[in-house]
Protein backbone atom coordinates (compact mmCIF):
# COMPACT_ATOMS: atom_id res chain seq x y z
CA UNK A 1 0.00 0.00 0.00
CA UNK A 2 1.37 3.45 -0.70
CA UNK A 3 2.23 5.51 2.14
CA UNK A 4 -0.86 8.02 3.32
CA UNK A 5 0.04 11.97 2.40
CA UNK A 6 -2.71 13.48 4.37
CA UNK A 7 -3.22 12.30 8.40
CA UNK A 8 -6.13 10.46 8.79
CA UNK A 9 -8.83 11.54 11.86
CA UNK A 10 -7.88 8.61 14.26
CA UNK A 11 -10.33 9.83 17.04
CA UNK A 12 -13.46 11.40 15.23
CA UNK A 13 -16.63 12.78 17.59
CA UNK A 14 -19.24 10.86 17.96
CA UNK A 15 -22.21 12.59 15.72
CA UNK A 16 -24.94 11.22 17.78
CA UNK A 17 -26.57 13.19 20.84
CA UNK A 18 -27.19 9.91 22.78
CA UNK A 19 -27.90 6.55 22.31
CA UNK A 20 -25.10 5.36 20.60
CA UNK A 21 -21.99 6.16 18.96
CA UNK A 22 -21.35 7.10 15.12
CA UNK A 23 -17.73 7.70 14.45
CA UNK A 24 -17.05 9.01 10.65
CA UNK A 25 -13.24 9.06 9.85
CA UNK A 26 -13.89 10.95 6.75
CA UNK A 27 -10.96 9.72 3.60
CA UNK A 28 -8.56 7.14 4.74
CA UNK A 29 -6.78 7.06 1.81
CA UNK A 30 -5.90 9.31 -1.38
CA UNK A 31 -8.55 9.67 -4.23
CA UNK A 32 -6.49 7.49 -6.52
CA UNK A 33 -6.10 4.68 -4.54
CA UNK A 34 -10.04 4.68 -3.61
CA UNK A 35 -10.58 4.24 -7.67
CA UNK A 36 -8.59 1.29 -7.68
CA UNK A 37 -10.08 -0.40 -4.81
CA UNK A 38 -13.31 0.63 -6.76
CA UNK A 39 -12.08 -0.86 -10.01
CA UNK A 40 -11.31 -4.12 -7.96
CA UNK A 41 -14.22 -4.57 -6.06
CA UNK A 42 -16.50 -3.83 -9.39
CA UNK A 43 -14.75 -6.54 -11.29
CA UNK A 44 -13.67 -9.30 -8.46
CA UNK A 45 -16.88 -9.60 -6.56
CA UNK A 46 -19.27 -11.85 -6.67
CA UNK A 47 -22.38 -9.21 -7.46
CA UNK A 48 -25.66 -10.80 -7.26
CA UNK A 49 -28.96 -9.16 -7.21
CA UNK A 50 -30.49 -10.50 -3.44
CA UNK A 51 -33.93 -11.72 -3.03
CA UNK A 52 -36.17 -10.98 -0.36
CA UNK A 53 -40.07 -11.90 0.41
CA UNK A 54 -41.78 -8.38 1.13
CA UNK A 55 -45.36 -8.81 2.35
CA UNK A 56 -45.56 -12.00 0.97
CA UNK A 57 -44.11 -11.07 -2.46
CA UNK A 58 -41.01 -12.49 -3.89
CA UNK A 59 -38.55 -9.65 -4.74
CA UNK A 60 -35.31 -9.07 -6.21
CA UNK A 61 -33.75 -5.97 -5.28
CA UNK A 62 -31.82 -3.91 -7.88
CA UNK A 63 -29.29 -3.23 -5.60
CA UNK A 64 -26.23 -5.85 -5.86
CA UNK A 65 -25.46 -7.63 -2.64
CA UNK A 66 -22.31 -10.03 -1.87
CA UNK A 67 -21.32 -11.70 1.14
CA UNK A 68 -17.48 -12.74 2.47
CA UNK A 69 -16.90 -14.10 5.95
CA UNK A 70 -14.16 -16.61 7.90
CA UNK A 71 -15.06 -19.91 6.94
CA UNK A 72 -18.29 -21.99 7.79
CA UNK A 73 -20.85 -19.22 8.39
CA UNK A 74 -23.72 -19.13 7.06
CA UNK A 75 -26.54 -16.75 7.01
CA UNK A 76 -30.52 -17.84 6.88
CA UNK A 77 -33.45 -16.01 6.20
CA UNK A 78 -36.92 -16.19 4.11
CA UNK A 79 -36.26 -20.07 3.87
CA UNK A 80 -33.31 -19.47 2.03
CA UNK A 81 -29.16 -20.42 3.12
CA UNK A 82 -26.96 -17.87 2.35
CA UNK A 83 -23.07 -19.17 2.81
CA UNK A 84 -20.16 -16.98 2.92
CA UNK A 85 -17.79 -16.73 0.66
CA UNK A 86 -14.04 -16.63 1.56
CA UNK A 87 -12.09 -13.55 1.76
CA UNK A 88 -10.25 -12.29 -1.03
CA UNK A 89 -7.08 -10.72 -1.14
CA UNK A 90 -8.44 -7.14 -1.84
CA UNK A 91 -11.02 -7.70 0.79
CA UNK A 92 -8.26 -8.69 3.67
CA UNK A 93 -6.53 -5.40 2.75
CA UNK A 94 -9.50 -3.63 3.58
CA UNK A 95 -10.26 -5.43 6.79
CA UNK A 96 -7.01 -4.76 7.88
CA UNK A 97 -7.68 -0.98 7.55
CA UNK A 98 -10.73 -1.10 9.08
CA UNK A 99 -9.33 -2.59 11.99
CA UNK A 100 -6.41 -0.94 12.59
CA UNK A 101 -8.67 2.49 12.61
CA UNK A 102 -11.26 0.91 14.79
CA UNK A 103 -9.26 -1.33 17.09
CA UNK A 104 -12.26 -3.93 16.38
CA UNK A 105 -11.53 -7.24 14.38
CA UNK A 106 -14.44 -8.24 12.02
CA UNK A 107 -15.66 -11.91 10.71
CA UNK A 108 -17.43 -11.08 7.89
CA UNK A 109 -18.29 -8.28 5.44
CA UNK A 110 -21.49 -7.28 3.94
CA UNK A 111 -21.06 -5.43 0.67
CA UNK A 112 -23.62 -3.40 -1.38
CA UNK A 113 -23.34 -1.78 -5.32
CA UNK A 114 -25.67 0.80 -5.84
CA UNK A 115 -25.35 1.10 -9.56
CA UNK A 116 -26.64 4.73 -9.63
CA UNK A 117 -28.95 7.31 -7.15
CA UNK A 118 -32.21 5.52 -8.32
CA UNK A 119 -31.10 2.25 -5.91
CA UNK A 120 -30.55 3.18 -2.06
CA UNK A 121 -31.57 1.58 1.28
CA UNK A 122 -35.06 1.72 3.32
CA UNK A 123 -34.49 2.71 7.33
CA UNK A 124 -33.47 -0.15 9.11
CA UNK A 125 -31.44 -1.30 11.50
CA UNK A 126 -28.57 -3.91 12.19
CA UNK A 127 -29.78 -5.91 14.93
CA UNK A 128 -29.63 -9.39 13.28
CA UNK A 129 -29.18 -11.98 16.46
CA UNK A 130 -26.25 -13.21 14.54
CA UNK A 131 -24.60 -9.97 15.05
CA UNK A 132 -22.88 -9.26 18.33
CA UNK A 133 -24.71 -7.15 20.36
CA UNK A 134 -23.86 -3.73 20.71
CA UNK A 135 -20.96 -4.71 18.51
CA UNK A 136 -19.15 -2.50 15.93
CA UNK A 137 -19.57 -2.12 12.15
CA UNK A 138 -17.36 -0.68 10.04
CA UNK A 139 -18.47 1.39 7.22
CA UNK A 140 -16.36 1.57 3.92
CA UNK A 141 -17.24 3.72 0.94
CA UNK A 142 -15.96 3.76 -2.50
CA UNK A 143 -17.17 5.65 -5.94
CA UNK A 144 -20.29 8.04 -5.58
CA UNK A 145 -21.06 10.34 -2.53
CA UNK A 146 -24.00 9.63 -0.84
CA UNK A 147 -26.10 11.13 1.97
CA UNK A 148 -25.91 8.78 5.18
CA UNK A 149 -29.42 9.42 7.27
CA UNK A 150 -30.13 8.69 10.90
CA UNK A 151 -32.83 8.65 13.12
CA UNK A 152 -33.82 7.92 16.36
CA UNK A 153 -36.37 5.41 16.58
CA UNK A 154 -38.53 7.37 19.61
CA UNK A 155 -37.30 10.85 19.75
CA UNK A 156 -37.28 10.81 16.03
CA UNK A 157 -34.15 12.95 16.08
CA UNK A 158 -32.10 12.62 12.77
CA UNK A 159 -29.28 13.33 11.78
CA UNK A 160 -26.83 13.08 7.79
CA UNK A 161 -23.69 13.21 6.70
CA UNK A 162 -22.27 12.46 3.37
CA UNK A 163 -20.02 9.19 2.81
CA UNK A 164 -17.23 10.38 0.61
CA UNK A 165 -14.85 7.71 -1.32
CA UNK A 166 -12.48 6.27 0.39
CA UNK A 167 -13.75 6.93 3.44
CA UNK A 168 -15.12 4.88 7.11
CA UNK A 169 -17.88 5.12 9.22
CA UNK A 170 -18.26 3.18 12.30
CA UNK A 171 -21.17 2.41 14.13
CA UNK A 172 -21.16 0.82 17.58
CA UNK A 173 -22.50 0.94 21.20
CA UNK A 174 -26.47 1.12 21.38
CA UNK A 175 -26.74 2.16 17.58
CA UNK A 176 -28.68 -0.47 16.64
CA UNK A 177 -31.12 -0.56 19.22
CA UNK A 178 -31.88 2.71 19.26
CA UNK A 179 -31.27 4.43 15.65
CA UNK A 180 -32.51 3.56 12.19
CA UNK A 181 -30.25 4.45 9.19
CA UNK A 182 -31.13 4.68 5.66
CA UNK A 183 -29.14 5.62 2.10
CA UNK A 184 -31.89 7.71 0.25
CA UNK A 185 -31.84 7.81 -3.59
CA UNK A 186 -31.00 11.00 -5.51
CA UNK A 187 -31.93 11.67 -8.61
CA UNK A 188 -28.60 13.68 -9.03
CA UNK A 189 -26.29 10.68 -8.57
CA UNK A 190 -25.51 9.12 -11.72
CA UNK A 191 -22.46 7.03 -10.87
CA UNK A 192 -21.70 3.39 -8.73
CA UNK A 193 -20.80 3.26 -5.53
CA UNK A 194 -19.84 0.18 -3.51
CA UNK A 195 -20.32 -0.16 0.49
CA UNK A 196 -19.03 -2.40 2.42
CA UNK A 197 -19.58 -3.10 5.94
CA UNK A 198 -17.54 -5.27 7.90
CA UNK A 199 -19.11 -6.81 11.00
CA UNK A 200 -18.64 -8.73 14.20
CA UNK A 201 -20.81 -12.04 13.78
CA UNK A 202 -21.38 -14.85 16.69
CA UNK A 203 -19.54 -17.73 16.41
O1 LIG B 1 -24.59 1.71 1.87
C1 LIG B 1 -24.53 2.14 3.02
O2 LIG B 1 -23.82 3.09 3.34
C2 LIG B 1 -25.35 1.50 4.11
C3 LIG B 1 -25.41 0.01 4.03
C4 LIG B 1 -26.16 -0.59 5.16
O3 LIG B 1 -26.74 0.08 5.97
C5 LIG B 1 -26.17 -2.05 5.34
O4 LIG B 1 -25.62 -2.78 4.51
O5 LIG B 1 -26.77 -2.51 6.33
FE1 LIG C 1 -27.29 -1.06 7.68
Amino acid sequence: MEEQTKAINTTPENLLPYDGEVRYFGCIMDGGQADVYLQKLLNEIEWRNDEAVIFGKHIITKRKVAWYADGGFSYSYSNITRYALPWTATLVELKAIAEELTGVVYNSCLLNLYHDGDEGMAWHSDDEKELKKDGSIASMSFGAERKFALKHRLSKEGTSLMLQNGSLLEMKGTTQTYWLHALPKSKKVKMPRVNLTFRQMMK
